[in-house]
């Protein structure tokens, strides 16, 4: 097997040239050779660069193998370079090795010939091979940089420190030096925080660990320039392994144009195209934020609904044109009558609403509402009119008037509907005694509507005791409010309240609920079946719901209807409508008992009380306190127990404070007490105990029967 081999000599004598060609024949090789010996010779033998060595002598008469060495290099070739000499010293030897040749020989030991060709054929593949990887390295280099360069999006690569942190900045794009105003070399000196805008070290720290943990990251986010300058940014960010460690690259997109059309979009969607106001869509919005705020802040607001007067009149005489001019004008007089937290906002057609997310005085937003009306007073001067306008407002407030963007805004329409009914130009509040109310109260109700909510409140229970038998009967169900700051309220302080706010129906209903499932739940411990009585406030009363609610109560709680007594207020009796009597009536069909509570204080009459389903009379506790001292009070209890009698209803005396009353009660035959000489209002649990002692409570049992305590 013969290796084909082209050589180029470089050799004056012709026989050397032929011992040096044999000697490569003897090694294998199926030569094709060409001899020169001058530099032209040898500059047109490179022409053909197919050679696979160079193979000459050191000394020429006209050339050598110093000059020849320059021309390969000349030609920029990688040939095994091998000198061939006679006589050639070690210095020139190193000299031309230097100089690029490969390896020298002499012509009279030419046996090393074919190894040293050999070696210098396999270093120069080597060679070759190496610079032509190197060359593709380069090229593909240069291509990604050229792409890392050119492509539109700024690209920023960054290490990761080994505890997971953004590290600097490794390198940068040309883009993102451009969008950002920095050198390559400034921008390589910062740290992502140093250009982004929303910078703060827990927000990187967070995206850098979910970039992390999902291997890559697509967010939004604005980048701040050298000049100060900020653009969003859309960034798709992957980490991967380089080296021993980890780096991050993100890709940043511009996103200027698309945040600029969203914002359009946005502007359009939201805003009203005439006068540029927020519309119904974004008031809504609005509303609701605020509402969370004011839930959570326990912050009282307020929504106005306005309405044009006689807005049409104009716009069907004058034209759309100068109806559209007129809105404008309004849209820019409203606007500046309040303040930038506040929201003008048009509805359509000539309403308009605003909201005010936070009121101090229920006497702040009537000033605004006069000063909105004092605002549209001086003519508009429209197309060579001079037209005059004014409106009707109407205003409803959260809590009190609504919980929910729906009825606060139906509230405020219903308002505005009276401000028209008033003779226009004017504003309405919602409620009416809203205006009396002080701003103290409110923030009560709204605390209080948290306590609903938040299980501040709780039912304490008084014994009420049969007189005769001198065994506790049932027990009357005392709301009480523990507040976290105020401690312990009385219903005094917050019941007047709730019926002016609307919350009396759900609290009562809680009331009612609770005394139920307890007293459901003392059955259920064995004890003998109470009965529990729970106040019905008058509002409570006239609410459309009362009958199913209490249906619920008393099947949610198991309790039997016999079990409940609703105390009334006379005022709900003295009403003596015929809803009253058809409500109490259902009430009485479901087997519930029914009593008047606080007799003899209000409007009762005997008359009234024949048309009503009774079963009790509670005795105002006044007459009660007083009826020992005070003879007219004492008469006032006698008749009311003769009276209560003979219409066939018990009577049960409250507030009974001492021996005495307890007595005279006695002697006037009454049925049964209630008071503070037995117990205190107390807790369920203490209530418990109360109920498991009474057998062996024997002052009481002496207190009943005798009227008198142990000496
Ligand atoms: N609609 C609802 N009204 C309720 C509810 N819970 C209570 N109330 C009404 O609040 C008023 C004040 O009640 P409270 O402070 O609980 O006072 C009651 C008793 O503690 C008190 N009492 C009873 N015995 C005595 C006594 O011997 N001395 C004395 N000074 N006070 C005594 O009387 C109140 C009982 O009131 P009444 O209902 O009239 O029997 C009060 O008007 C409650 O009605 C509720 O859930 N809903």
């Amino acid at each position: 097997m013969t290796n084909p081999l082209r050589v180029l000599i470089v050799e004056d004598s012709e026989d050397d040239a032929a011992l040096i060609l044999r000697e490569l024949r003897r090694g294998g090789y199926d030569l094709s050779a060409e001899r020169v010996d001058t530099s032209e010779e040898m500059e047109a033998a490179l022409q053909n660069p197919e050679w696979d060595v160079v193979i000459t002598d050191f000394n020429l008469p006209r050339f050598s193998a110093l000059a020849a060495l320059d021309l390969i290099k000349k030609h920029q070739l990688d040939l095994p370079f091998i000198i061939v000499s006679g006589i050639i010293g070690e210095d020139i030897a190193v000299a031309a090795m230097k100089a690029g040749a490969h390896d020298y020989l002499k012509k009279d030991n030419l046996a090393r010939l074919v190894p040293a060709i050999e070696r210098e054929l396999r270093e120069c593949a080597e060679r070759r091979a190496r610079r032509h990887a190197e060359l593709a390295l380069r090229e593909r280099e240069e291509k990604y940089r050229k792409l890392f360069n050119n492509i539109y999006d700024a690209i920023f690569l960054n290490a990761l420190t080994e505890d997971g942190r953004m590290g600097p900045f490794l390198e940068v794009n040309d883009v993102a030096c451009e969008r950002l105003g920095y050198s390559r070399e400034e921008l390589l000196r910062l740290h992502p925080q140093d250009i982004i805008q929303e910078d703060t070290e827990r927000k990187i720290n967070n995206i850098t660990k979910a970039i992390i943990k999902h291997g890559h990251l697509t967010f939004e986010m604005t980048l701040t320039g050298k000049s100060g300058d900020v653009y969003p940014v859309e960034v798709s960010a992957h980490v991967f392994p380089l080296g021993d460690s980890h780096v991050v690259l993100s890709i940043a997109r511009d996103i200027r144009e698309r945040k600029r059309a969203e914002e359009i979009i946005w502007h359009q969607a939201y805003h009203d195209a005439l006068t540029g106001l927020p519309n119904r869509l974004l008031f809504r919005d609005r509303l609701e934020q605020a509402l969370a705020y004011a839930r959570r802040h326990e912050k009282v607001l307020a929504v106005m609904f306005l309405d044009l007067d006689r807005f049409k009149t104009i716009n069907d005489t004058l034209g759309h044109s100068v109806g559209d001019q007129l809105l404008q004008g309004v849209a820019r007089r409203l606007t500046h009558c309040v303040r930038e937290e506040d929201t003008v906002a048009r509805m359509g057609g000539d309403e308009f609403t605003l909201l005010l997310p936070e009121v101090e005085q229920v006497d702040d937003v009537a000033r605004i509402a006069q000063k909105l009306i004092d605002a549209l007073k001086p003519p508009f001067y429209i197309e060579g009119y001079e037209l005059y306008s004014s409106t009707s407002i109407g205003i409803a407030f959260y809590p009190n008037d609504g919980e929910e963007p729906e009825t606060i805004l139906k509230n405020a329409d219903t308002a505005m509907y009276r401000a028209k009914d008033h003779g226009r130009n004017n504003y309405q509040l919602y409620a009416a005694e809203m205006s009396s109310l002080s701003f103290e109260r409110l923030a009560l109700g709204n605390m209080l509507r948290k306590a609903l909510d938040h299980e501040e409140l709780l039912v304490h229970y008084q014994p009420q005791l049969d007189l005769r038998t001198g065994r506790i009967f049932g027990m009357e169900a005392l709301v009480r409010w523990q507040h976290p700051d105020l401690g312990l309220i009385s219903p005094l302080q917050f019941i007047s309240l709730a019926e002016e706010t609307g919350l009396i129906s759900p609290l009562g209903e809680w009331v009612m609920r609770t005394a139920c499932a307890q007293t459901k739940a003392w059955q259920a411990a064995g004890l003998a079946p109470l009965r529990v009585a729970v106040n019905l406030s008058a509002r409570q009363f006239k609410h459309v719901g009362l009958i199913d609610t209490v249906a619920q109560v008393l099947d949610d709680t198991g309790l039997e209807p016999q079990y409940l007594e609703l105390e009334l207020t006379e005022s709900i009796v003295a009403e003596n409508a015929e809803a009253t009597i058809a409500t109490l009536r259902d009430l009485k069909a479901m087997g519930i008992k029914l009593s008047i509570d606080d007799f003899g204080t209000g409007y009762s009459s005997l008359s009234y009380l024949k048309r009503f389903p009774l079963d009790l009379l509670k005795i105002d506790q006044s007459f009660v306190h007083h009826m020992t001292s005070d003879s007219d009070d004492a008469a006032i209890v006698t008749a009311v127990i003769n009276m209560a009698h003979s219409l066939k209803l018990k009577v049960i005396a409250e507030g009974v404070q001492t021996e005495e009353q307890l007595s005279l009660l006695r002697r006037q035959d009454c049925d049964q007490v209630q008071g503070n000489l037995f117990s205190k209002p107390i807790a369920a649990e203490e209530f418990g105990q109360l109920l498991l002692q009474q057998a062996t409570n024997e002052r009481w049992q002496h207190l009943l029967r005798t009227g008198s305590t142990f000496t």
